[in-house]
């Protein structure tokens, strides 16, 4: 039976096609070519010091799991509050039959900001890649479930040469093997389980041990409050992908700080603690 995931990613290759009639690849290429260089986002992740957790703020209006979450008539206007709050990145959903997100969102977004932007869409063909950096992103998802070894590898390796980084997200053990063999920089579980939606933010401290230690660590999905920032970073989580909560709240860029903050008060019990 066709999981979540699977539905997801049928739309996206539909709508991918379509895309690739207007804009063939080597178009897209060459608008890629012409872009700014990519941020640094590994950079950003890292932080300052050792003991700050970042916070990749989303802009998503839409989800399978919630339907509708928040009207958000200018990207760039609330990616442009998170930065105030000192987000280290700023994802933007790309996909547009499930999330409402698009293309033009992220290159909005690119526009405003200073800080590294991540294309949070489906990744299953290379011309994502391309399309990713000619509109702008310095960061694109590779999902480990969506992707064969080979495919991982080489998108991941082509996403270098563009000078961009790529979020490799897992939600397995044997997932993140996969990740750390092809030699991902920055690993995120995600908590969300995407063929079933079932989310269990005990996920990332049951999967926190077998994170690679020369990667960034992201844990992904499912905060509600700083009360799970906290422990995530208590599990040993250097970043925190945050949706939901900041699409609704009203103080985006308070909720930014108050993540950051209760993050890296928990991030600091955790490094005197291993
Ligand atoms: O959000 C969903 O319902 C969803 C369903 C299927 C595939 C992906 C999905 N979301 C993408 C994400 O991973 C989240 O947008 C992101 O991690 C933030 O999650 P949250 O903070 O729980 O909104």
């Amino acid at each position: 039976m066709a999981t979540v995931l699977d539905e997801i990613i049928e739309g996206v290759r539909e709508d991918m096609l379509q895309r690739m009639e207007q804009t063939p690849l080597d178009e897209m290429k060459k608008r890629a070519r012409q872009q700014k260089p990519a941020l640094d986002a590994l950079a950003a992740l890292c932080g300052a010091s050792p003991e700050t957790v970042e916070i990749i703020s989303e802009v998503k209006r839409s989800s399978p799991s919630k339907g509708e979450l928040a009207d958000i008539p200018s990207p760039a206007d609330l990616a442009a509050s998170y930065e105030a709050g000192g987000a280290a990145v700023i994802s933007v959903l790309t996909e547009q039959r499930r999330f409402k997100g698009s293309l033009a969102d992220l290159a909005a977004v690119r526009e405003r900001v200073n800080i590294p932007v991540l294309r949070k869409d489906f990744t299953v063909d290379e011309y994502q890649i391309w399309e990713a950096r000619a509109f702008g992103a310095d960061l694109v998802l590779l999902i480990v479930a969506a992707l064969d070894d080979e495919t991982l590898k080489r998108f991941l390796d082509l996403t270098h040469q563009l000078g961009m980084n790529a979020l490799v997200e897992t939600h397995t053990v044997e997932e993140i093997e996969r990740a750390k063999a092809v030699g991902a920089k920055i690993v995120g579980v995600n908590v969300r389980n995407l063929k079933t939606l079932e989310v269990n933010n005990g996920h990332f401290g049951e999967l926190a041990a077998h994170l690679p230690a020369d990667a960034v660590t992201v844990a992904e999905s499912g905060v509600a409050g700083a009360q799970d920032v906290a422990a995530y970073a208590a599990a040993g989580a250097q970043a925190v992908l945050v949706g939901e909560a900041l699409v609704k709240s009203g103080e985006p860029t308070r909720s930014v700080r108050d993540f950051r903050e209760a993050g890296a008060a928990a991030r600091a019990e955790f490094l005197n603690r291993n």
